[in-house]
């Protein structure tokens, strides 16, 4: 801005060295001087101006940077309820477009405010020194011009908010629509979904045509003005002239300095144009900025707890945990009252039926969530009053859906614990049986994977969160049908392994197999947010109606029963079915329905394509 303001002292004086030019013409005197006087500006003028525009960028990149920065550093610390509301393509916009629009706003047209601001006022007040009657047309005629332009950069800025909800709402669909690509290929949704997120891409442009418009009529609003002040000010100033209540050189540096000011006045509507789009992006990053944080205050690590529990206090206790979702009825909660305990060491089984809040058990012990009442405690001590960092440092985390990432195998593998030696990483990697993957690809633990470890089959993901897990080396491990991808051998495997772990660590499994649950230590049977019962497999099958059901069909069907075709099942239990007309489509009666022909070279690993082509043969 100082930079600015002295290419303004610059600029301004130019008019006046011209009018003292003309004077020394006059006076037949040497203009040596003058002119001089006149390169010294034009040079100063240029110098600093362009300085000030570099100096400007960069303050408006830093700005971007310190803003995007704090902005994701306040979402990736936000509490998970809130983050979840917002829609993913919508922060998307928010923190890459609307964050660049900020910078405009408080850098480039902050600055061309202030300066072209200054022009305006030195320019009117050297301009009322002159000529104060024909200042006062000048004024007249920019004031009505000015009115005008202000009304319209109110309306603009409406337009423009509009403008930002309507682009981050297209943003919000395209992720919606990437995020599932293979569904809506397989459901042949690609039409319907072109022509939603056209219609979201028809609103932005509509909106976005809108802000052009009004933007486009600031401009000639102001330049009408000048050009009425001009035409009346030369024609008001020339009879001045000519009755001798004005010299021809005052009305000269006059109208130079109407023509000097054309250009900040256009500028400084363009600025407030720019300015008001501006706020409306500051006002949506604001609205992410305020998303609410979880325990700030808590994240100092606390390494001596990290990866060791008190022996004798029990590694979890959940004490009459009641917790309901936003929008859950109260009657409705996902947990109504949860008390049970799981001890240092050996394995706790949670089995219960589809929505009985199992996972929100674990998302509760990884503080995902705060309780609405009842305690949960961590080697004897609440989870509130531990640090976070601590918290989730003692819990290790394998998630019901294989959270992996786009990066490398390697990356991802000690994603919890980037200081892996080589050793631990080869023995994690052993344990959830992974080796002969990893050693079946070309680049081994440095092959990249695409977006959600596209490039690794389900199993195989599911594989290497547990690996990840086991390189955490955590004192309680939370397995969320962690198993549920794996085939019969494989899991056989991961139950060794996880009977060795539990024997160094509590590992609680949510588990559908039963398989998973005959051996463990405890079970805990969880209906509708309640503990229904507790106990060993045999024990509960005495005694537990619900466990016997749930334990009997699993055993039906992992002692061969598997392959009976679906439908009769679902017959069973839903009557409505029989109202279903299916299939609904029929193939060729003469035709098989599903006829592979030697499809040569298919392979586990897709290499980062949801839809491999065969590389051989028929389908
Ligand atoms: N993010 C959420 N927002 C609102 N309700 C939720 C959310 N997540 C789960 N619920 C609801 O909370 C209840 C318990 O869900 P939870 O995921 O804990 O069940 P679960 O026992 O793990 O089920 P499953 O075996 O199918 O994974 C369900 O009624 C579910 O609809």
């Amino acid at each position: 801005m100082l930079l600015g303001l002295l290419g303004v002292v610059a600029s301004l004086a130019q008019p006046y060295a011209i009018g003292k030019l003309i004077e020394t013409a006059e006076l037949d005197q040497s203009l040596a001087g003058p002119i001089a006087l006149l390169v010294v500006l034009f040079c100063a003028d240029a110098a600093f101006s362009s300085l000030q525009a570099y100096a400007i960028g960069r303050t408006g990149e830093n700005i971007v940077f310190d803003v995007r920065r704090n902005l994701i550093e306040r979402l990736v610390r936000a509490e998970l309820t809130s983050v979840n509301k917002q829609p993913q393509g919508d922060i998307l916009t928010r923190t890459v477009t609307d964050t660049s629009l900020v910078k405009i706003a408080l850098s480039q047209s902050l600055a061309q405010l202030f300066i072209n601001g200054a022009t305006i006022i030195g320019g009117v007040a050297l301009m009322f020194a002159i000529d104060i009657w024909l200042m006062l047309i000048t004024l007249a005629c920019l004031g009505v011009a000015s009115l005008v332009s202000i009304g319209l950069a109110r309306k603009l800025r409406q337009v423009a908010v509009q403008n930002r909800e309507d682009t981050g709402a297209f943003g919000t669909e395209v992720q919606r629509v990437l995020s599932a690509l293979p569904t809506v290929k397989a459901s042949r949704a690609e039409d319907r979904e072109l022509l939603r997120i056209g219609q979201q891409a028809h609103l932005a442009r509509t909106s976005g045509i809108r802000v052009n418009a009004f933007n486009a009529l600031l401009m000639p609003s102001m330049n009408v003005g000048t050009q009425a002040a001009l035409a009346i000010v030369v024609g008001v100033g020339m009879t001045r002239v000519a009755g001798g209540a004005m010299s021809i050189a005052d009305l000269t540096a006059f109208v130079m300095y109407l023509f000097h000011l054309v250009s900040p006045l256009v500028l400084f509507f363009m600025a407030i144009g720019q300015f008001v789009q501006g706020r409306a992006a500051v006002q949506r990053v604001d609205g992410l900025a305020a998303l609410p944080q979880e325990g700030q205050e808590e994240r100092v690590q606390q390494p001596a707890l990290v990866g060791s529990l008190i022996q004798d206090r029990g590694a979890i206790e959940f004490h009459n945990v009641r917790f309901g979702y936003d929008g859950q009825s109260a009657d409705a909660n996902a947990l109504a009252g949860v008390s049970f305990h799981v001890p240092t060491r050996g394995l706790t089984a949670i089995v219960g039926p589809s929505g009985a809040g199992k996972t929100t058990l674990f998302q509760l012990i990884e503080r995902f969530y705060r309780l609405d009442g009842g305690r949960i405690l961590l080697g004897g001590q609440n989870i509130e009053a531990l640090p976070l960092d601590t918290v989730r440092g003692l819990v290790g985390y394998v998630q019901q859906d294989s959270a992996t990432m786009r990066g490398t195998i390697r990356e991802n593998l000690t994603y919890a614990n980037p200081e892996a030696a080589e050793a631990d990483i080869r023995e994690a990697v052993e344990m959830a049986g992974l080796s002969d993957v990893i050693q079946g690809l070309p680049q081994g633990l440095d092959t990249d994977l695409g977006d959600q470890g596209s490039g690794l089959s389900g199993g195989q993901r599911q594989r290497l969160c547990i690996a990840r897990t086991l390189l955490q080396k955590p004192a309680i491990t939370l397995l969320d049908e962690a198993t549920s991808h794996l085939d019969s051998d494989s899991e056989r495997d991961f139950r060794q392994v996880l009977q060795r772990i539990s024997r160094h660590c509590a590992v609680v499994a949510i588990a559908h197999r039963i398989s998973t649950v005959i051996d463990a230590d405890q079970i805990v049977v969880l209906e509708n947010g309640r503990v229904r019962a507790t106990g060993v497999h045999d024990d509960l099958m005495e005694r537990d109606d619900l466990y016997r059901r749930l334990a009997g069909s699993q055993l039906h069907a992992e002692s061969g029963l598997v392959g009976e075709p679906v439908i009769p099942r679902l017959e069973q239990q839903h009557p409505a079915y029989e109202a279903f007309e299916y299939p609904p489509q029929q193939l060729r009666p003469d035709a098989d329905a599903f006829q592979p022909q030697s499809a040569e070279g298919t392979s586990d690993v897709q290499a980062g394509q949801q839809f491999p082509e065969p590389v051989g043969g028929t389908i």
